[in-house]
């Protein structure tokens, strides 16, 4: 080797040592809650190749503890991991813990900063919570029960008539739910092309918005780059103009209907009617995308995955099953006030939140202020992760969590309690504090009026010889079951008959077709 490439390679080694030890030293300064480690520059970016971001943070919640952080470029994150950091920070400390992560410019460019799911914690958010509040808050959820009971009536028909349909059958039911109430429709048939399209756009949408999802995300200095030398910028461009299109359609027809008197009666309608709503034309046509998109997908994956429970623990499907008969009998559906009679079936839609939480990780919180905490400083802006996957699969607070355990959500004076086996008969699929779900009592009397009702009516048996598979179906933030088969069977010709007799009758009121939709979707495909 000649003197001057040896002097270039000394050069380039003495370097990297500069650039790591003012690495390690910038993040002894920082104070961060411990973690992995990761590279300079890059922190932990490579780390996740090849794995679900719930996965790897559950993984490393083993190592580093209930709270710990990690670099995504020069971010920091910050992964909560157990119900006393919850209580401390979401619930205690919400003024500061309820932002979104403000870094994604891109997320920005697709979601024209309308979208309540990933707004800074602030007046435009708090305008729009006010606005879902009054259409999903308890009192107001209550409209929706006779669309609730009438769709699930429709439901058992589907699936006596279709019993491999029921992965679209239950994204049928949801959607229609949603849908009769945003925009007076509903969906007769389990392929019905809405509630498929709706999936695919929100999987679109999540896998551009999530944090991280561009490189840019996590290397902000890019963002400096003019448009020339930035081509995701248009990238992030055209992914909104794949998704919002779709959804334009439902809010133009309205807007138009409203204006010529021929609206249905729906919260739409009644929202564009609304003069005091101080929304602009952008935020209202991204708060019915959101709303169509929330209400649908989440309450459609947990279906999915209550057909993978019955498949996989018959046995406390059977006792879920004895208590509706004992309590309901055999010669009627249950109803909505059955619901307190029937501790065990609650219990079971409790242990299926927990055994198979729909969105794992809740949803990306952000700091707004800095903190401290257990003597960590948490920067403002810092990136917020609610592990809830972690809670629910550590058994030092849900005992063998990989079971499927209805017992230990059960009052602990029942004796079929498992005593001290969830903290404090809790579960965390909703998320906490200020960004909970508002709409968890809805999609509560949704999972409870139509899983009682396939429970009273069918049994859930797995196929011969396709036992349903491991792993994943969806996209960061909502994940199904990877696609399976099972056998849904009448118990016995009495309760196929009783689904013929019930599934007509007693419509709520007359409800739009989505048909109407088809020829105006159809164009923009
Ligand atoms: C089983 C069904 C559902 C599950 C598991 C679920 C879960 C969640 C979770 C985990 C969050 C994020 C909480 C956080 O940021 O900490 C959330 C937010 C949200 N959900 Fe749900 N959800 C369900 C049903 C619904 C329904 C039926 C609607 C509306 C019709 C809805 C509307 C929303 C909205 C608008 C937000 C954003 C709130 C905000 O950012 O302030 N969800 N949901």
């Amino acid at each position: 080797m000649d003197t001057s490439n040896s002097k270039f390679t000394i050069y380039i080694l003495f370097s990297l040592l500069i650039i790591f030890v003012l690495y390690i030293a910038s993040n002894i300064a920082r104070n961060l809650p411990n973690g992995p480690p990761g590279l300079p520059i890059f922190g932990n970016i490579f780390d996740f190749r090849g794995s679900l971001l719930h996965v790897k943070l559950t993984e490393w919640s083993q190592q580093y503890g209930d709270v710990f952080a990690y670099k995504m470029g020069q971010s920091s994150v910050i992964v909560l991991n157990s119900p006393e950091s919850f209580n401390d920070l979401f619930i205690k400390k919400g003024q500061k813990y309820s932002s979104r992560p403000r870094a994604s410019n891109q997320a920005t460019l697709i979601t024209e900063g309308a979208r309540i799911v990933n707004m800074q914690y602030g007046d435009l958010w708090r305008e729009h919570r006010k606005i879902i509040h009054g259409f999903l808050g308890m009192q107001n959820a209550k409209i929706f029960l006779p669309y609730q009971e009438y769709e699930s009536r429709r439901t058992l028909k589907h699936l006596l008539d279709e019993p491999d349909a029921f992965f679209q059958e239950v994204a049928r039911y949801s959607g229609s739910v949603t849908f009769s109430m945003l925009m007076g429709c509903r969906f007769d048939r389990s392929d019905a092309f809405i509630p498929q399209q709706i999936g695919k756009k929100m999987q679109n949408f999540f896998t551009h918005i999530r944090p991280g999802a561009w490189l840019v995300d996590w290397i902000p200095i890019l963002d400096y780059l003019p448009d020339a030398l930035a081509p995701w910028r248009k990238q992030a461009v055209e992914i909104r103009r794949q998704i919002m299109p779709f959804y334009l359609v439902f809010y133009e027809q309205m807007k138009e209907r409203v204006r010529n008197g021929t609206a249905p009666d729906c919260f739409v309608a009644r929202v564009l009617q609304n003069e005091g709503t101080k929304l602009s034309e952008t935020e209202y046509a991204h708060l019915i995308a959101e709303l169509i998109t929330a209400g649908t997908e989440t309450t459609a994956t947990t279906l999915q995955w209550f057909f993978k429970a019955a498949v996989l623990f018959p046995e406390q499907m059977k006792h879920a099953q004895k208590e509706i008969d004992r309590v309901v009998g055999r010669n009627r559906l249950p109803n909505w006030e059955d619901r307190e009679k029937l501790p065990y079936l609650n219990a079971v839609i409790n242990e299926l939140h927990r055994w198979a939480t729909a969105t794992p990780l809740a949803f990306i919180h952000a700091t707004s202020e800095a903190d401290v905490y257990r003597g960590k400083s948490i920067p403002k802006g810092a990136t917020v992760i609610p592990n809830v996957n972690a809670i629910h699969k550590n058994s030092q607070y849900y005992p063998e969590p990989d079971k499927f355990m209805p017992e230990r959500f059960l009052d602990p004076r029942d004796p079929r309690s498992s005593p001290g086996a969830s903290p404090g008969g809790q579960h965390f699929a909703f998320g906490v504090g200020r960004r909970e779900c508002p709409g968890r009592h809805v999609a509560d009397a949704s999972l409870y009026i139509v899983m009682s009702r396939i429970l009273w009516a069918f049994d859930i048996t797995p196929k011969p010889n396709s036992p349903p598979p491991d792993g994943y179906s969806g996209a960061f933030p909502v994940f199904g079951p990877a696609v399976f088969q099972c056998a849904v069977k009448p118990r016995n010709e009495a309760a196929a008959q009783m689904i013929r007799e019930r599934a007509e009758v007693d419509r709520p009121k007359e409800m739009e077709d989505s048909s109407i939709y088809d020829e105006l979707l159809a164009k923009i495909q």
